[in-house]
Parts: structure tokens; C-alpha cells; sequence
């Protein structure tokens, strides 16, 4: 496994602002400020709406802070950072590209020579599991198989920091311990600064080294919690049985509970957020 250098990411003061369709300013996210250390694993809560994705893009150079400052690896985030990789909950695959094209295609961008950029793709499709699929299209996969390689197309960059944004929201339960696993398997091998966005607390306890709770819009941090379970964490169905883990969850939900209770009865309301 080649070595991977994982990028310090930092947000001081951090604010949002766009302009509505009716002309009105928006707070999407207010004065956010957390870090996430070189090689950590940094899981975001909070309600819908609150500004999760929003935090995301602000990160990844998608889109400007309106206020406040986000560096990554002690540099100011300006356009789209190198070193960065995403997953989403859709599938960023090409339909029309086999699954070796489909990874091999990230290092044939960064003028790697195509056939060292096959070598490269076959090998983590290997390490994802998928030795055999190489010539299938994405079509021809399960969704599971298709976060493999989604899983392969971003990790064979080398990426300091690996962005995730419910990359398992749309599997069904099963798939998704069996990717929570795969996916921890491979960050423990590459160690890359990781910030996962996810609904689901279980799965931000059983992934993350801390897991930061947003309140309900206009997103600000709420709390942030050291997730202290020992690495490696092994099966994280088996994990949610420890009793470090139930303390964990309850006390994160006890935070998370009262912003998405929030939110509700905001929307509820029908108070346009
Ligand atoms: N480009 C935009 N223009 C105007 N408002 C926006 C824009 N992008 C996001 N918003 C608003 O900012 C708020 C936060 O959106 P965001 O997608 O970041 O939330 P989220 O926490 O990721 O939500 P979810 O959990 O439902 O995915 C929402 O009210 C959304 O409508």
C-alpha cells in the first residue's frame, strides 16, 4: 500500500449565507468551527437541513465561506483542493465505462500512463474484493458492489482527505455493515483524514475518532464527542454491543435528539427554512 500523506482540516468561524429565490439572505451555517486532525475520522450529525453538505462543499472548495476561514493542510481552501476524494449516496459512476475504466480513470486524469493506470485500478479492485469484475458496468452490479468500486475509484488517488457525504444512506442494512467494514478496513491501511456526513448515529460511533453534532438550522456545532472504542474496531455489529459504545450513543443522542426534535417542529410549523 502506497503511503498516504492525510491533511489537517480546520474551520474557524465559519459562516454561510445565500441569497433566496425571493431576494432574502439565508443562514445556512453559522460560526462552525472544528478540526479534524491529519488521518482522523471525523463523523457530522444533525437534523436535516442543518447544514451538513453545505459544511462539506466549504471543505472541499465547491463553494466560499461567506465568513470565517477553512484551511486545509495549513492553506486556505480557494477552488477545489488538491488531494481531495468524495463519495456520495449516488454512485459517481459512468454507466458507459467498465469498472476497471471507472477506477483506473482518476490517476489517467492526473496524466498516470494508462496502462500503469489499469495496473493501479486492478489492484484496488482486488483489495475492494472485486478481482473478476473488472470488464462488468456498473449496471451489471449490485449496489454494494458498485460502492466497491466507488470505494476503489476514491481511495487509488491517494486522497488526504477522503470527503463522504451518506456514501451507505441508500443500502439496505446488511450491505451497509459489510461496507462500514470494508470501508474501515482500507482507511485503516491508508489513514487519510476522512469527514463522513451520515443520519445514522451507529454508524458515526462505530466509524468515527470524534463525532461532532450540528444543532438544526442555521447549522452551528453543538458538541463534540471523542469516540475513545479501540482501533481496530472490528465488526461494527458486533461492536454496538459494547458498553462504551451504548454510553456513547446515548449521550450523543441525548444532544442530537433535542436539534432534530427542533427541526421538526420548526418544519412542522412551516416556517421556511
Ligand atoms: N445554493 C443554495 N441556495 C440557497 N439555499 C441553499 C443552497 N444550498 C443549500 N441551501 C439551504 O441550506 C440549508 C442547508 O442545506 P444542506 O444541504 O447543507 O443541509 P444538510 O444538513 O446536508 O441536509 P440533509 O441532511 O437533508 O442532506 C438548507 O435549508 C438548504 O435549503
Amino acid at each position: 500500500m502506497s503511503e498516504v500523506h492525510s491533511a489537517r482540516v480546520e474551520l474557524v468561524d465559519v459562516s454561510k449565507r445565500f441569497l433566496t429565490p425571493s431576494g432574502d439572505v439565508f443562514t445556512a451555517v453559522r460560526d462552525v468551527t472544528f478540526t479534524v486532525e491529519p488521518g482522523e475520522f471525523c463523523a457530522v450529525v444533525g437534523p436535516t437541513g442543518c447544514g451538513k453538505s453545505t459544511t462539506l462543499s466549504l471543505v472541499s472548495g465547491l463553494d466560499k465561506p461567506s465568513e470565517g476561514t477553512v484551511t486545509v493542510g495549513g492553506k486556505p481552501v480557494d477552488g477545489i483542493a488538491d488531494g481531495v476524494s468524495f463519495m456520495f449516496q449516488q454512485d459517481a459512476l459512468l454507466p458507459w465505462k467498465s469498472v476497471l475504466h471507472n477506477v483506473a480513470l482518476g490517476p489517467i486524469f492526473r496524466g498516470v500512463k494508462k496502462k500503469d493506470a489499469y495496473a493501479k485500478a486492478r489492484d484496488w479492485l482486488r483489495r475492494v474484493g472485486l478481482a473478476g469484475f473488472e470488464d462488468r458496468y456498473p449496471h451489471q452490479l449490485s449496489g454494494g458492489m458498485r460502492k466497491r468500486v466507488a470505494m476503489a475509484a476514491a481511495l487509488i488517488n491517494e486522497p488526504r482527505i477522503l470527503i463522504m457525504d451518506e456514501p451507505f444512506g441508500a443500502l439496505d442494512v446488511q450491505t451497509k455493515a459489510i461496507m462500514s467494514n470494508e470501508l474501515l478496513n482500507l482507511w485503516e491501511q491508508v489513514r487519510c483524514s476522512v469527514i463522513f456526513i451520515t443520519h445514522d448515529l451507529d454508524e458515526a460511533v462505530a466509524l468515527s475518532d470524534k463525532v461532532v453534532v450540528m444543532t438544526s438550522s442555521p447549522g452551528a456545532v453543538k458538541d463534540i464527542y471523542d469516540i475513545d472504542l479501540a482501533r481496530p474496531r472490528g465488526d461494527v455489529q458486533e461492536i454496538r454491543f459494547q458498553p462504551r459504545f451504548v454510553e456513547l450513543q446515548r449521550q450523543i443522542w441525548a444532544s442530537l435528539r433535542e436539534e432534530v426534535e427542533r427541526a421538526y417542529a420548526t418544519t412542522a410549523k412551516g416556517v421556511s427554512v
